[in-house]
């Protein structure tokens, strides 16, 4: 099948958040299955400092009464066709942010639907987020190219219909409050991150007032995991951390912890439980709750905390002004620095992620891969991924609790403390952690099912395709 990514992130080239990384691994997953994908994106000002990207474009065209031009490249590592959307307001200071962020990404998302109906033309765009919400309801009139759209992130919708309306054209059919409702009415499918999510949006908690609309069309909507990129975050051959390490050799870890509190001023000591957060700073991931328990947790237990994460400036500060309380034992890293996360999922012994809505976090994933547990708030995609340790029964693969409570999230932190004293069950449970499939085999298959309804073909993998993804599960780690 040809298929079009396009998105305002794709890793490594740029990345806010978890969008980034999906964009980035899951064409590759799909290209080694067969399937014909390209990436669409903006040409940010920082692309050409990270790869090579020819200086005369590939195509140029014209959208909401501007000219861009479209640079052909490779997604780094790979030979899928990497195609970038030029144009000055693309620069290099922000890929979000700033106050035409609504023209910028309906412009960009206008340019897409362009070079596809003019250039390149796919049999599926697979659009993600409101950035892109606008293809599905343009690609309504093109019934040979067909359109997917996930949600990432439902909490951002993008701008209203009114606004639309003054920047660009909406067809006269078009329907919907804002980009996300329209597209998600457009769309031939609607899929997002992880199964839990998918039906928790239907309920008025987290439907963030498309409930409504989206248990309508339930029907249309589908929950598929994410998985991460296991080559790329492996903890056998990860480049970035002080000591490579696998499951079987789990004594060569305490290294990386010892070098995570080197180089952000913690100190060193390898029996305190070392906690660690890597997090866009915003009121999703439960900051909040973590900043009530924070006090009440470091002066309870010995523990130490590393947190890494950009985002709202009240967060930042109160973050900032905790860790000036607790010197040797908690660092506050307020950048963005993928090298940094690596090394404190390789080097902190447990991973906090109280979200008040995930839908579906790759944070965790990437922590359980490099042996550090996750204490979750069980919501969205964190049902999915992480079970309840039992040590009688040595099962589970992290500490769970249920309600966005400070006294939840504290007694689940404390269990996580407990437990981290019984060193040999801690190690089976890092390894079961490790061991867990995060590949994104298994959900690159749902994806061409997907794809394959979208055709109007039978949603079913062949056996062909059943054996090579059994084969390719089998051999990544
Ligand atoms: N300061 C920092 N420095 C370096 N790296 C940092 C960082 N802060 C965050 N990251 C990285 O950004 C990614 C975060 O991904 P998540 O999926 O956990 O959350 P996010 O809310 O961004 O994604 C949204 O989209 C994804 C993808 O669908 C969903 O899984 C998720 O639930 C949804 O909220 C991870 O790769 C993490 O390492």
């Amino acid at each position: 099948m040809k298929i079009l990514f396009v998105a305002a992130e794709v890793s490594p080239l740029a990345k806010v958040g978890g969008m980034g990384d999906v964009v980035g691994s899951l064409p590759k997953v799909l290209h080694q299955l067969g399937h014909d994908v390209r990436v669409f994106m903006p040409y940010y000002g920082f692309i050409s400092d990270k790869i090579d990207v020819p200086l005369e474009p590939v195509w140029k065209g014209e959208a909401m009464f501007q000219q861009f031009a479209v640079y052909q490249a490779n997604l780094p590592d790979t030979d899928i066709p990497l195609y970038l959307f030029g144009h000055p307001v693309f620069d290099s200071r922000r890929i979000y942010g700033g106050e035409d962020e609504a023209w910028r990404f309906t412009f960009f998302s206008n340019g897409a639907a362009e070079f596809a109906w003019n250039h390149w033309k796919p049999e599926i765009i697979h659009c993600h987020d409101w950035h892109t919400g606008m293809i599905p309801v343009w690609m309504h009139q093109s019934p040979d190219i067909a359109t997917v759209f996930t949600i990432h992130n439902l909490a951002y919708q993008g701008p209203w219909r009114a606004l639309l309306e003054s920047m660009t054209w909406c067809p006269w059919y078009m329907q919907g409050d804002n980009v996300m409702a329209a597209a998600i009415q457009f769309a031939n499918r609607v899929t997002t991150v992880s199964p839990t999510y998918a039906q928790q949006i239907q309920t008025p908690a987290y439907g963030e007032k498309l409930e409504g609309l989206l248990s309508y069309l339930s029907g249309n909507l589908v929950g598929i995991l994410n998985g991460i990129d296991t080559e790329t975050y492996n903890p056998a051959e990860d480049r970035f951390i002080s000591s490579a390490f696998d499951a079987e050799s789990l004594d060569k870890r305490v290294k990386n912890k010892i070098a995570i509190q080197e180089e952000t001023g913690l100190e060193i000591n390898r029996n305190a439980m070392l906690v660690g957060i890597v997090a866009r700073l915003v009121e999703q991931k439960g900051i909040d709750l973590v900043i009530q328990i924070l006090d009440r947790f470091m002066s309870y237990t010995d523990s130490q905390l590393i947190i890494l994460g950009t985002g709202d400036r009240h967060y930042e500060t109160q973050l900032w002004q905790m860790a000036s309380r607790f010197p040797g034992r908690m660092a506050v890293q307020l950048l963005h620095n993928d090298a940094l996360s690596r090394r404190v999922y390789a080097g902190a012994d447990v991973f906090l992620m109280p979200s008040r809505f995930e839908p579906c976090g790759l944070s965790q994933l990437m922590a359980m891969r490099y042996g550090c547990i996750p204490i979750v708030r069980r919501t969205g995609g964190l049902v999915d991924t992480v079970s309840f340790y039992d040590p009688i029964n040595e099962a589970g693969t992290g500490y769970c609790f249920d309600r966005y409570e400070p006294l939840d999230c504290f007694t689940a932190m404390v269990r996580a403390w407990e437990g981290f004293r019984f060193k040999a069950d801690w190690q089976k449970l890092q390894q079961r952690a490790m061991g867990a499939d995060f590949s994104w085999y298994r959900s690159a298959g749902e994806y061409i099912k997907v794809y394959k309804g979208v055709l109007g073909k039978p949603q079913e993998l062949s056996p062909m395709e059943e054996e090579k993804i059994a084969k390719l599960t089998a051999s990544y780690r």
